[in-house]
């Protein structure tokens, strides 16, 4: 047996027994501390479910079979919870209502308007939520009673201003206005005088994104890489107009919220791949310890309104998402789901590492690798998994279609390619304007570690990715054709010029940033059908699977049709799989199973065989 190899008694399992496990996302909890509420897709597409903190026991509350649930949270007095839906995956969100006799309402009916939460009001009479049925573009800032379900605009947003926060006494909304994905500003609209203030006049590209407000609603917090290539936390005060520094880390911080009395600052960092929190106490300015943990990490963390319980979703790269909830007084940990599948050993699971390798310049390059079940002597095939974006990042969190490819007998090398985030704003900015070109060479470099390791068949290295991971494998095929064996689009663009003039209405406040990273499909015609496969697919000679949701708003169906068409014009095998109920990502488990044993079955075909 070669020395790097997993031990070749390693049982192989399905692709039922991976998606079998169940997939819980979100978590709220109950006004009396008595429930947690989650997002499970126990019944094979995402619903609402509640657990009991008394006795564990779990209970299914909504019961869609078509569209996916997303529970947002409980109200803040009684046992009313909010969720969003769409339909068939278009994003077009409307915000529910689910009253404790279990009928829901649709609060935010308008047919192409898309809504989105924001927060509960400090009084608990209402909450704050976006919508952009006014103007498609937009989305302005309304208030909503939470007895007559009445709803009122509060701010009315007529330039692109992304929501951040609202002040305690509710006179305040920080906003964020993004000039490019390395510039943004904070903006606060003063409801008392209708007026409203750029708090962040600066040369240069900086960040700066509003995040919460202080108790006494006289300072904002904001995150920065101000001089920094991370971003940090910084408070600005009203009164001074002067801001100074919190916290920072050798990491981005990427998430801020305080507990319910100011008690706690809560605060996520983003480090090597993998999200780490910190919980300050306030008064003493000591960070809170937590219990023992099984490795991985953790989450989506919730502070109960009396402070002394916290709820969070810990997962790792061989183990899904389970939901905890600890006592901060009586630090008794309890452990809410059990969510892998009873029938694989979670010893069988391959824990992924991460790793670095040199690019073509030099240029240090962090990937995640899974090492591939194979039998002495087998020479194992490989992947390189391209993530979305552009400045997506992927993190050691549990993939279900890598765990079964790595069982299957192949090697996963999951990059984040210059252009990721999560590496400060240098690594981040490296690709502006060269996508699909410095950072296909990062993917291309990564056959060299893969190489190295000597259970892997250095011939058989194929590259799969989707939406802009998607766009890289078919750039790796078409510009680079003698690279890699086979490619595996998941809803990837093949043409940029349309994929930039299509974009979704709500993303508006993104246009221009996203064409400063990307291009102007108005102004660089040229450029952008210079970099999209589909004008070079002619060059294209290895097989290639393709699978798309037919009501995906940012990908369109077209993308992946007229590809598929260009490779079956020039005889080069193309397999293509439309999923007519799905949008811009699976929500469906038969979608998942369907689609994935497809692409199993593709690779065993043109990449093991
Ligand atoms: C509002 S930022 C738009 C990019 C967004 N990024 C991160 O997820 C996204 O959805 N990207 C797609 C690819 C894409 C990029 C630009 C226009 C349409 C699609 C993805 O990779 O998921």
């Amino acid at each position: 047996m070669t020395k790097d190899a997993k031990d070749t008694s390693v049982k192989k399992y399905s692709i039922d027994h991976f998606f079998n496990t169940e997939s819980i996302i979100s978590n709220s909890i109950s006004f009396d501390e008595k429930k947690v509420l989650y997002s499970s897709d126990k019944s094979r597409i995402y619903n609402a479910y509640m657990v009991s903190l008394e006795d564990n026991s779990q209970q299914q509350v909504t019961y869609s079979t078509d569209n996916a649930v997303y529970a947002v949270s409980f109200f803040p007095k009684d046992n009313r919870f909010l969720f969003l839906s769409d339909k068939g995956g278009n994003e077009i969100l409307h915000i529910y209502v689910q009253n404790e006799n279990g009928e829901a309402i649709d609060l935010t009916p308008g047919e192409n308007e898309r809504a989105v939460f924001f927060d509960w009001s400090k009084d608990e009479k209402s909450f704050f939520y976006g919508s952009n049925k006014r103007n498609p573009s937009f989305i302005d800032v309304y208030e909503m009673n939470i007895e007559t379900y009445e709803s009122t605009c509060i701010f009315t947003n007529n330039a692109g201003y992304e929501f951040g926060s609202i002040s305690p006494d509710k006179r305040f909304i920080s906003l964020a206005k993004v000039s490019n994905l390395n510039d943004s500003d904070i903006y606060l609209y003063d409801l008392e005088f209708d007026r409203l203030s750029h708090l962040t006049a600066h040369e240069g590209d900086v960040n700066y994104f509003p995040q919460n407000f202080s108790e006494d609603s006289d300072s904002l917090y904001f995150l920065t890489d101000e001089n920094y290539e991370f971003k940090y936390l910084k408070k600005y005060h009203f009164d001074t107009n002067q801001s100074v520094e919190v916290a920072k880390e050798n990491w981005d911080i990427t998430t801020i919220f305080f507990s319910s009395d100011y008690h706690y600052l809560v605060y996520s960092i983003n480090i090597d791949a993998k999200t780490e929190f910190k919980i300050i106490n306030l008064t003493t300015h000591q960070q809170i310890e937590l219990p023992s943990l099984p490795e991985g990490q953790i989450v989506n963390i919730q502070l109960s309104k009396s402070e002394e319980l916290i709820t969070f979703l810990l997962n790792s790269s061989n183990a899904p998402s389970n939901l905890y909830a600890y006592y901060l007084e009586s630090k008794e940990l309890k452990k809410l789901s059990d969510t892998l599948n009873p029938e694989i050993d979670p010893k069988e699971l391959v824990v992924a590492k991460v790793i670095r390798y040199p690019s073509f310049d030099g240029l240090e390059i962090p990937a995640i690798y899974y090492k591939p079940v194979v039998n002495a002597g087998e020479k194992a095939p490989a992947l390189v998994f391209v993530h979305g974006g552009p400045g997506g990042q992927s993190s050691t969190e549990y993939y279900p279609l890598f765990q079964y490819l790595a069982n299957q007998g192949y090697a996963i090398l999951d990059v984040n390619y210059r252009g990721s985030s999560g590496y400060g704003k240098s690594f981040f900015s490296a690709a502006d304007l060269k996508q699909g070109e410095i950072d296909l060479e990062d993917c291309i470099q990564a056959k060299n570690f893969l190489r190295e390791q000597d259970y892997i068949n250095g011939e058989r290295i194929g590259i799969i990715g989707d939406s802009y991971g998607g766009f890289m494998v078919l750039a790796a095929l078409a510009f680079r054709p003698e690279e890699f064996k086979v490619g595996v689009d998941i809803f990837g663009v093949s043409n940029w010029e349309r994929t930039l003039k299509s974009i979704p209405s709500w993303w508006e406040s993104y246009r221009d940033a996203l064409y400063k990273k990307l291009g102007n499909p108005f102004t660089q015609t040229e450029y952008l059908r210079s970099i999209s496969p589909l004008f070079h697919a002619e060059k294209i000679n290895k097989p290639l699977i393709v699978l798309q949701g037919a009501n995906d708003p940012r990908v369109l169906q077209v993308e992946s049709d007229e590809i598929v068409a260009a490779l079956k014009k020039n005889n080069v095998p193309v397999e293509y799989v439309v999923f007519p109920d799905e949008g811009h990502g699976f929500m469906k488990m038969e979608n998942k199973i369907n689609g994935y044993k497809a692409v199993l079955e593709f690779l065993d075909e043109h990449l093991k065989a």
